[in-house]
């Protein structure tokens, strides 16, 4: 049997781009609380778009190696469901929150993968992006897709360069539990668009 793939949509700055995005069938949309992030959104601005969505979406607050004094802060002003550390964060410093989190590995060449997840096994889910030398994410690359962990005990999320084109390949070889895309389908950084979308959820459908 196999299961529908879960999409989260991130680097959610605009009212309607969230409303799209759900109505389309996201379920999970993504909020860049990193300052250097072109996709940056104030916690407040967080805040007005959760306070209108529909039930039933996962609201994700995504930090990099934020102080915890930081995210605390974010979470008195918008209600996250769920918080991703997309950086070097330790399993101890994510486990010292409320909320459920995801931890994302960035694929640098060498990385154990396996250990890494053992480390993080108290994660809600892994998530798998590209690595640069440079950027945290938001990258717009891939990673090669055959270094995708095949028993991991935990919900892999595949992210990295996906767009409407490669998801359902992406998901035909890594059979991920969800998928994870911000400038796939963006206009421009944080600004995303209707049919880009759209065709990304077809194509995940497809897979
Ligand atoms: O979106 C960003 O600007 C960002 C900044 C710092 C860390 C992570 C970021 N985004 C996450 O990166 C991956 C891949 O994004 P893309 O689809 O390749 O553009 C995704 O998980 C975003 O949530």
């Amino acid at each position: 049997m196999s299961y529908r793939t879960r999409v989260k949509i991130c680097g959610i700055t605009r009212l309607e781009d969230a409303l799209d995005a759900v109505r389309l069938g996201a379920d999970a949309l993504g909020f860049v609380f990193y300052p250097p992030s072109p996709r940056y959104v104030a916690p407040e601005k967080a805040a007005e778009i959760i306070a209108r969505l529909p039930p039933f979406v996962t609201t994700t607050g995504l930090f990099v190696d934020a102080d915890a004094q930081q995210v605390r802060d974010v979470l008195a002003t918008a209600p996250l469901g769920l918080l991703q550390f997309h950086g070097d964060e330790s399993p101890e410093y994510c486990a010292g929150f409320r909320q459920p989190w995801i931890k994302a590995l960035r694929m640098q060449p060498g990385l154990d993968v396996a250990a890494k997840i053992r480390d993080y096994r108290d994660a809600a889910g892994i998530l798998l992006d590209a690595w640069h030398p440079q950027l945290k994410g938001g990258t717009g690359e891939t990673f090669d897709w055959r270094h995708w962990p095949k028993h991991s005990g935990l919900s892999l999320i595949l992210a990295g360069g996906l767009t409407p084109e490669n998801v359902a390949e992406a998901i035909h070889l890594t059979q991920p539990y969800a998928v994870d895309v911000s400038g796939g389908v963006e206009l421009g950084k944080g600004l995303k668009d209707f049919t880009l979308m759209q065709a990304f959820m077809a194509g995940v459908n497809a897979a």
